[in-house]
């Protein structure tokens, strides 16, 4: 499915009308500060809830107002192959809404018309991948930003991965604070170890399976695009503890270790995306090209897991003329265009389609004009 339809209320600066968009490609072009990145920002909050930019909801309600909304229609994917035109409203397939209200700190979910309480409910519907350039820290950054780029794949791939992950983290959370209290309740703590252990197992099962099918698209990828300074590199799944015992031995085993620091030091918090380059961690050896490279060619490989299963993802290229050059920016949009994707591409400059993916033979795209938070098709 593809948002072929948005409409906002008082979301920084864009205007209220509601624009019509193509399942596959939208060229966004506008000035610094003319609202791009805000249109990507409330594409975004439908396929995750929050915003890829900023982690309070206050800083995207409009300057005097205390709450904003956004409303999405999918189409029903790429076999439609088609765009969305107003009026056309029956072509829909989901209708999805997000409202948030910052002085009552309420968020009202909505999908097909009925409020929903759980925000999977409503991102399921749209797997939004962001491509800015804080995407570049899935390499150079630390574990928590590679848990989250798996993560997002598990949760579309895996019904039940937010439901077990939500119980983990309450449990874990839980279990810290007797491991806070001080004074050791051994009892009660075995409680909440055989319960943490089997979530983690769990919560790792998934994560391992959702790798092992990103791992091997990234291999097939790495082969067609022939990088050849990929061959080396290894990618390799860490649950978090060393799998050699259980986890709940390795509890035990570490029981004073964790009463002193006050929190849970093993399982799924510490999972990790391992990413060697001849046995040395990629962060010290790749030039900041090519880990910029690296992490656009995981992205890719994770549109491919999807894919395989028949479920589109849209894509929010947010800048990347900054951080790519011509031949990798082209790799990525004839990427993106084999697996059909929908993509959503801004840029301050005009773009010329046949540079963007490097040749004359464009796919079919639509290209919009971004002034003052107002969107105009050309
Ligand atoms: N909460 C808000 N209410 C009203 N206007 C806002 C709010 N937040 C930001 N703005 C304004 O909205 C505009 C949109 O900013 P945005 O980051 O989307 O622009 P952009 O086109 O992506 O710019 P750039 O090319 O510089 O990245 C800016 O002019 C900004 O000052």
């Amino acid at each position: 499915m593809a948002l072929v339809r948005l409409q906002t209320e008082d979301f920084r600066n864009l205007s209220p009308e509601p624009v019509s968009f193509s399942s596959s490609f939208n060229l966004l072009y506008g000035a610094n500060g003319s609202g791009k990145t805000s249109i990507l920002e409330a594409i975004g909050y439908l396929g995750l809830g929050r915003s890829f930019r900023v982690s309070r909801h206050k800083a995207v309600v409009r300057h005097g107002q205390t709450r904003f909304t956004v409303f999405g229609g999918l189409d029903r994917g790429t076999d439609d192959g088609g765009d969305y035109r107003p009026g056309n409203s029956g072509g829909l397939s989901h209708r999805l809404g997000i409202a948030r209200d910052v002085t009552l700190k309420e968020t009202i979910l909505r999908v097909d018309g009925e409020n929903v309480r759980s925000l999977s409910r409503l991102a399921k519907h749209l797997p939004v991948s962001v491509i800015d350039p804080g995407v570049f820290d899935i390499v150079a950054g630390g574990p928590g930003k590679r848990r989250q780029f798996l993560d997002w794949a598990v949760f579309h791939v895996e019904p039940s991965f937010a439901s077990i992950w939500q119980q983990c983290q309450r449990v874990t959370s839980q279990r810290n604070q007797t491991l806070r209290n001080g004074r050791l309740d051994e009892s009660l703590l075995r409680v909440w170890d055989s319960q943490y252990a089997l979530l983690s197992e769990q919560l790792s099962e998934h994560r391992q399976a959702t790798f092992d099918q990103f791992s091997e698209a990234f291999e097939r990828l790495v082969e067609e695009v022939d990088v050849p300074w990929t061959r080396g590199l290894k990618l390799e799944f860490f649950p978090g503890w060393d799998r050699s015992q259980s986890l709940s031995e390795i509890l035990r085993n570490h029981r004073e270790q964790e009463m002193k620091m006050g929190h849970t030091l093993y399982g799924p918090n510490r999972a990790d995306i391992r990413l060697k380059f001849q046995g040395r961690p990629v962060a010290e050896t790749f030039s900041r090209g090519q880990q910029k490279t690296l992490v656009i060619l995981m992205k890719i490989a994770q549109g491919m897991v999807l894919s395989r299963l028949g479920r589109q993802v849209t894509f929010l290229l947010d800048d990347i003329n900054a951080e790519l050059d011509m031949g990798h920016r082209a790799m990525l949009a004839q990427k993106l265009r084999s697996l059909g994707s929908q993509v959503f591409i801004t840029s301050i400059e005009h773009p010329a389609p046949e540079s963007l993916w490097g040749t004359s033979d464009v796919p079919e795209h639509r290209m919009f004009h971004v002034e003052h938070g107002k969107l105009t098709e050309e």
